[in-house]
């Protein structure tokens, strides 16, 4: 039952409510950028776009973001949310009327916009789930060693196929990963191979020389090398070139059964911009809530109300 412009008639004016404050944030750091797309795509493949990704832990509950695998997600993606979410409540009218997994779902579309991708209209109309735990994550979100298949098989658990699988890499256009997550490739790859082969010679230099062994854990690097600011499809050109970060990455130019789809991307903004949008679409349909009994809209985007 989701649709545009759910909230017509309660807050007329949310979308651009969420817009004034989004940019604003967008403003002081670019890190929302990426980080408000990453916590959308990991709410989303655990129980669904609901919010779930947003609870705090308590003393009881240990939740999804302190899971191993969202413990690497953008404080500033959360603090989007927030941001966005006291603009709305400040709003006469508003007040507790709009979740915050619509509330996410919106704000992603803006960093993505601001940051030079498509603008799309988005559906809303999603209530925040009841539940968040550490131990719904095991095993809902790719590895960034996943082959073909692996990725495959995890969209399409989630309703996407393969061409939404590729478009919606397409977000690692923007923002960091840590070292540890590719290590693997520049160092001891194989018995006869010390670098993953298909890694651009010239790349895995620099990745060798900006993630050395026994580096900081800390340290991040840009995952698009070559416009780690701007939501483009230089991500598929830079797969062409054996610069894709991960090897989730670079399957998807290395694999005959994805390669194709890849050059057109690479050769075409609008193609690309399409097929992102209607993959970003059904993505935002994941698992939605839209009865009371499993859902409501919280005060507290951080806590059950
Ligand atoms: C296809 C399978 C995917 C894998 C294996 C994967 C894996 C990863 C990994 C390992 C990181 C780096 C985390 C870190 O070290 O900090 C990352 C970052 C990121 N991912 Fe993905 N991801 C996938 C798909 C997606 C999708 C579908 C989206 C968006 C819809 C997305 C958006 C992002 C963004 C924006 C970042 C950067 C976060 C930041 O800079 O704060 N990823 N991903
Ligand atoms: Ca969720
Ligand atoms: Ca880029």
């Amino acid at each position: 039952q989701l649709r545009q412009n759910f909230y017509a008639n309660v807050c007329p004016n949310v979308e651009s409510i969420v817009r004034t404050a989004v940019t604003r944030k967008f403003q002081q750091t670019f890190v929302t950028v990426p980080g408000t797309i990453r916590l959308f795509f990991h709410d989303c493949f655990v129980d669904g776009c609901d919010a779930s990704v947003i609870i705090a832990s308590t003393p009881n509950n240990k939740a999804e973001k302190d899971h191993p695998d969202n413990l690497s997600l953008a404080g500033d993606g959360f603090d989007t949310v927030i941001k966005a979410k006291a603009a709305v409540d400040a709003t006469p009218g508003c007040t507790n009327k709009v979740s915050c997994a619509d509330i996410l779902v919106m704000a992603t579309r803006d960093v993505i916009a601001l940051s030079g991708g498509p603008s799309y209209s988005v559906e809303l109309g999603r209530l925040d789930g009841l539940s968040s735990k550490a131990s719904s994550v095991n095993g809902k979100l790719p590895k960034a060693s996943f082959n073909l298949d692996q990725l495959n098989a995890m969209f399409a658990a989630n309703g996407l196929n393969q061409n939404d699988m590729i478009a919606l890499s397409a977000c690692h256009t923007v923002g960091f990963s840590h070292c540890n997550q590719f290590q693997n490739r520049i160092f001891n790859f194989s018995r006869s191979n010390p670098i993953d082969p298909t890694l651009n010679r010239q790349y895995a230099g620099q990745l060798q020389s900006m993630c050395p062994r026994g580096v900081d854990p800390t340290i991040a690097i840009n995952m698009d090398p070559t416009t780690p600011r701007t939501f483009d499809n230089v991500y598929f050109q830079n797969l062409q070139q054996g610069k894709g970060l991960f090897t989730s990455d670079q399957i998807l130019f290395t694999d005959g059964r994805s390669k194709a789809t890849v050059n057109t991307w690479a050769s075409n903004s609008q193609a690309f911009n399409q097929a992102f949008i209607t993959a970003m679409t059904k993505l935002g349909r994941v698992g939605v809530k839209t009865s009371p009994a499993n859902g409501n809209i919280r005060r507290d985007c951080g806590a059950f109300n």
